[in-house]
This record gives C-alpha cells, sequence and structure tokens, in this order.
C-alpha cells in the first residue's frame, strides 16, 4: 500500500486490512477470457448501452443485505440487458465470495468482472473471471507489476482511477480498460463531475468505464456525454427488480445523441499517443 492511506474513511481502512490478510489462491490461474470490449461493441450494435451489472449484497454504503441467490440476479441481470457483469468478491464488507463469483461466471455466458481490493499477486489466484479489478491509488508503485501480473495469467485488467494523477499512473502502466470512479474512496462522496473531470484526459484507444453513483437514466446520459464508453452500476441496479432496473439503464442510448452534441466541445477525449 502506499503512503496516502491515513486520510481514508474508517470502512475504507478496514476493507483494506482485511484484504491485507485475505490470503491467495494455492495455484496460479490460467483464465480463457470473454472479450469485454466486444461485448461492448456487441451491446452498441443491439442499441443497448453497455452496462456492467454489478452483484452486490451489501456494502458500507448500503442499509441492510440482499439475499437472493446471487446466481438469479444475475441471470436476470444479463436478461434485461447487461453487456457484463461485476461480482464483488470481498467478504466482510460487501457479502461476495469467489465460490459467488464461480456460480455467476457458470450460469452466464457474458465478461465477469472480479470485484475485490487486491493488494498482492497470490490473491490473483483466487478465482477465474474475465477481468480483475486493480485499484490504482491502492497499489501505488505495484500498479504496474500487478497488471502485468494479471495479464500473464490471461485476465483483463480494469485500473480504476478517481483523479488525473492517477490516470496517468494508468495509463504509463498500460491499462487499455481505465474505470473512473465517482466515489472517493478517502470520504465515501460521489460526485458524478468526477468522470467529467478525468475523461477527457484520457486517450481515445482506452475504453473508459464510469464507476458508482449513477441512479438515473439522465445520469447515464451525463456520464456518456462525457466520454464514458461504458457504466458500472451497482446499488441503483439491486435495488428492486434487478431485470427491470438493468433494462432502463441499458436503453437510455437512443436519446443521448443530442446531450453528446451539446457537451461535446467540453469532453472530447484525446486522440491516441
Ligand atoms: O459501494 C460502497 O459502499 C463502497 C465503499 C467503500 C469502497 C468501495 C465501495 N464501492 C465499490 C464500488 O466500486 C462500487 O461497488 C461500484 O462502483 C458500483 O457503485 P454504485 O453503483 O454506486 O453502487
Amino acid at each position: 500500500m502506499d503512503d496516502g492511506m491515513n486520510d481514508l474513511a474508517p470502512a475504507v481502512r478496514s476493507i483494506l486490512e482485511a484484504s491485507a490478510s485475505r490470503s491467495g489462491g494455492d495455484e496460479r490461474v490460467d483464465v480463457d477470457p470473454r472479450d469485454l470490449e466486444a461485448a461492448f461493441t456487441a451491446a452498441e450494435a443491439d442499441g443497448r448501452t453497455p452496462v456492467i451489472a454489478e452483484v452486490k449484497p451489501t456494502s458500507p454504503t448500503t442499509d441492510g443485505t440482499r439475499d437472493d441467490d446471487p446466481v438469479d440476479l444475475a441471470t436476470e441481470m444479463v436478461a434485461g440487458g447487461a453487456a457484463a457483469l461485476s461480482v464483488l468478491t470481498e467478504p466482510e464488507h460487501f457479502g461476495g465470495s469467489t465460490d459467488t463469483l464461480e456460480r455467476v461466471r457458470e450460469a452466464v455466458d457474458v465478461p465477469v468482472l472480479r470485484k475485490d481490493f487486491l493488494l498482492r499477486e497470490t490473491q490473483l489466484d483466487a478465482v477465474e473471471s474475465d477481468v480483475v479489478l486493480l485499484i490504482a491509488r491502492f497499489l501505488g508503485d505495484d500498479l504496474e507489476p500487478m497488471l502485468a501480473a494479471a495479464r500473464d495469467r490471461g485476465f483483463q485488467v480494469l485500473v480504476e482511477v478517481h483523479d488525473r494523477a492517477e490516470l496517468d499512473r494508468a495509463l504509463a502502466a498500460g491499462a487499455r480498460f481505465v474505470g473512473v470512479n465517482n466515489r472517493d474512496l478517502a470520504k465515501l462522496e460521489v460526485d458524478l463531475g468526477t468522470v467529467e473531470d478525468v475523461a477527457p484526459h484520457a486517450p481515445e484507444d482506452v475504453t473508459l468505464i464510469a464507476e458508482s453513483g449513477v441512479t438515473t437514466a439522465a445520469d447515464v446520459r451525463r456520464m456518456r456525454a462525457a466520454g464514458a464508453d461504458a457504466l458500472l452500476i451497482g446499488s441503483a441496479i439491486m435495488d428492486g427488480d434487478v431485470r427491470s432496473n438493468v433494462r432502463r439503464f441499458a436503453t437510455v442510448d437512443a436519446d443521448i445523441d443530442d446531450a453528446a452534441v451539446d457537451h461535446a466541445d467540453a469532453t472530447e477525449r484525446q486522440p491516441s499517443r
């Protein structure tokens, strides 16, 4: 972990302490991944906004726990039009497990992201998934070797950032999928302006995913107009009927063209370097 850990919200410190003490897998995994970019392209071709729907039973900022079978939730999310799924594997604070991820991945045919707070290479071996999340803030100088270690195992990697400096580190490490998290992990406050601030600095050839805090169709349009290629949505999908919630978010694209034109000057992504 890097030195900026002192300003973190207590819940996030607790998540990281738990992760630091969690063991990894016994054997190195070798993943044959489902193509995340192709899943986004297929969704777009089908007129759907690319949505990564998150199976998130609970979290430090959620009241209560959703006890439905995660496999049922996952299949409903795909039926609603999710291009991909995210499954929490963090057990203590999010009610996730590697077993849940395995069962979900077996039950669906879309790419599945492993959502966790990985700090060490062996933790990559705890379970196979199509994509793993690496959080730039928590990995510090270990980001680049962790990204290489994940790719060596066959994973696609989503590198999560929250500001311009982290974006630059992610790009320097070679990230091709970048998630801009609207949730500030120091204060656990959500501000959709984060994607609007960071996205214009991402090269066009990077696939940009807006993470956290999306609750309405207007939020989806706002994130798309800011330059997000896809959205990762958890709480707002888990609250109620997950199939219709995903459908609501995945079918707003028909209306975004006007908004995109309005915001084009302010949000133009950079040509590839
Ligand atoms: O969601 C939380 O409460 C949380 C607390 C502390 C660290 C991370 C947290 N969330 C991780 C995530 O990245 C979100 O689950 C994901 O982006 C979806 O966010 P949302 O749509 O706002 O549920």
